[in-house]
């Protein structure tokens, strides 16, 4: 007979997925950090364009959340294109890759993400990096 009194506490670790609020949370944080690219004048002439043409920003928001949940171990598929692709023809410079993490860390703080997470999240942005940058 286990007496649960006398058992070690569990220490009970979210997942990625938990710690970004799930599905909700995901698509909460994409708003936030889209929001934050069209206010980054770094990188606002990119994605103003597209301000005209609502289906188009959910599309790409809707890709954006599944990228972002498979990479935090998520239930979700990806539909979007890869990221060489997308990104292609754009020649996506540093300093414009640099403003969208800064971006992603500003959200990441504002929700108050701990430590784990923010380097979980910023690791998922760099690993694509080269797939990004100048391509
Ligand atoms: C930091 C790492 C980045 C990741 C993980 C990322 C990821 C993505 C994803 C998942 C999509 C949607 C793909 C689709 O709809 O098929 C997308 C679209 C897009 N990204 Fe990125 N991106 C990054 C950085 C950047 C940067 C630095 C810029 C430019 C400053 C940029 C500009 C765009 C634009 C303009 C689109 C829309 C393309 C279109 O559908 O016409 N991205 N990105």
């Amino acid at each position: 007979m286990i007496d649960s009194a006398k058992q070690p506490a569990i220490i009970a670790t979210d997942t990625l997925y938990q710690r970004m609020g799930g599905e909700e949370g995901i698509a909460s944080f994409v708003d936030s950090v889209v929001e934050a690219h069209v206010m980054n004048p770094v990188i606002r002439p990119r994605f103003l364009p597209y301000l005209d043409s609502p289906d188009k920003v959910a599309l790409i928001k809707k890709h954006f959340c599944e990228f972002l949940g498979v990479g935090c171990g998520g239930p979700e598929t990806y539909s979007g294109r890869d990221m060489i692709s997308v990104h292609k023809g754009m020649n996506i410079s540093e300093a414009e890759y640099m403003a969208a993490i800064d971006d992603i860390l500003s959200v990441l703080e504002q929700r108050q993400a701990n430590e784990l997470t923010k380097q979980e999240i910023l690791y998922m942005a760099y690993s694509v990096k080269n797939q990004i940058l100048h391509v």
